[in-house]
């Protein structure tokens, strides 16, 4: 247990493992509270290895995670609970074709709280409104544009309110422009609504300017953590290789992670 109120998520000398592979270990990591966190690295380097930590859906090989001072459950009820609070965007979006842009956002509503369905409405109205899309929610997923579907997802990552927000590669397959909408929507829901944001990324000139905290992870650990404009200005030879997008450097972009003994 942690009593620092403004620490919303910590890792402590965590390893995570995938099977019998070592994917990042000894791991520490704080994210202040109300603060948006950008995790960056090359491919395969394990950014959402460290989110699914974050959610409970990987459970450390060692170490410790907390999310709001309290370790991550491994029991399925309190982890249902912990994701309650856990407002989580995918890459894919995850909507459902069949429904319309209304009844999406709806769902964490419908399957998490027993509030009548003109509350719902109310709600699924203000989240709508929130990302700017209130005029949509009679659309089918088909007919949106990819910047409005991410924008939908993340309307309804937010339904519940959650506290931590979680952005598994947001910017993947939009436009500049959208890309842009996506970013200031970002920070912007992080500021009004007091949230803290991790944004995992390989995007990183368009989202340093919205970062607050800037880690970098490469070779089954973190090497850079700190602001977005001491990242800019690190001559360290694996995050200047990241950041001028070198093939050839200390980080081996090609290789699978490298092995470690358990
Ligand atoms: N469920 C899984 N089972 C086994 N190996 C996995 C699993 N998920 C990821 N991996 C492996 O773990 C390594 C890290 O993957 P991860 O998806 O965390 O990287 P990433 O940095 O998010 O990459 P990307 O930017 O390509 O999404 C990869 O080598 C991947 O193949």
């Amino acid at each position: 247990m942690t009593d620092d109120n403004a620490i919303a998520v910590r890792l402590d000398h965590v390893r995570l493992d995938r099977g019998t592979r070592t994917i990042l270990s000894d791991i520490d990591l704080t994210v202040p509270r109300g603060s948006v966190t950008a995790v960056l690295g090359p491919s395969g380097s394990g950014k959402s290895t460290l989110l699914a930590a974050v959610t409970g859906e990987l459970v450390p090989a060692a170490g410790r995670v907390e999310v709001f001072g309290r370790e991550v459950p491994r029991r399925q009820r309190e982890l249902l609970e912990l994701r309650k609070g856990v407002g989580v965007l995918l890459q894919g979006n995850g909507l459902l074709t069949d429904l319309t842009v209304a009844e999406n956002v709806a769902l964490p509503l419908r399957a998490h709280t027993r509030l009548p369905d003109e509350v719902i409405g109310r709600l699924v109205e203000m989240k709508l409104h929130a990302v700017g899309l209130r005029a949509a929610a009679d659309l089918y997923p088909r007919e949106l544009s990819g910047g409005m579907a991410r924008r939908v997802a993340l309307a309804r990552a937010l339904a519940l309110d959650p506290p931590l927000m979680l952005y598994d590669e947001p910017l993947t397959g939009l436009d500049p422009i959208a890309s842009g909408v996506i970013t200031s929507l970002i920070s912007r829901l992080n500021d009004t609504l007091g949230l803290t944001s991790i944004i995992v990324t390989h995007h990183v000139h368009e989202t340093l300017p919205i970062a607050d905290r800037a880690v970098v992870i490469a070779n089954t650990g973190i090497v850079f953590s700190g602001t977005p404009e001491e990242l800019q200005s690190s001559s360290d030879p694996l995050v200047r290789q990241f950041l001028d997008g070198q093939p050839d450097g200390p980080i081996g972009f090609d290789a699978a992670p490298r092995e470690r003994a358990a």
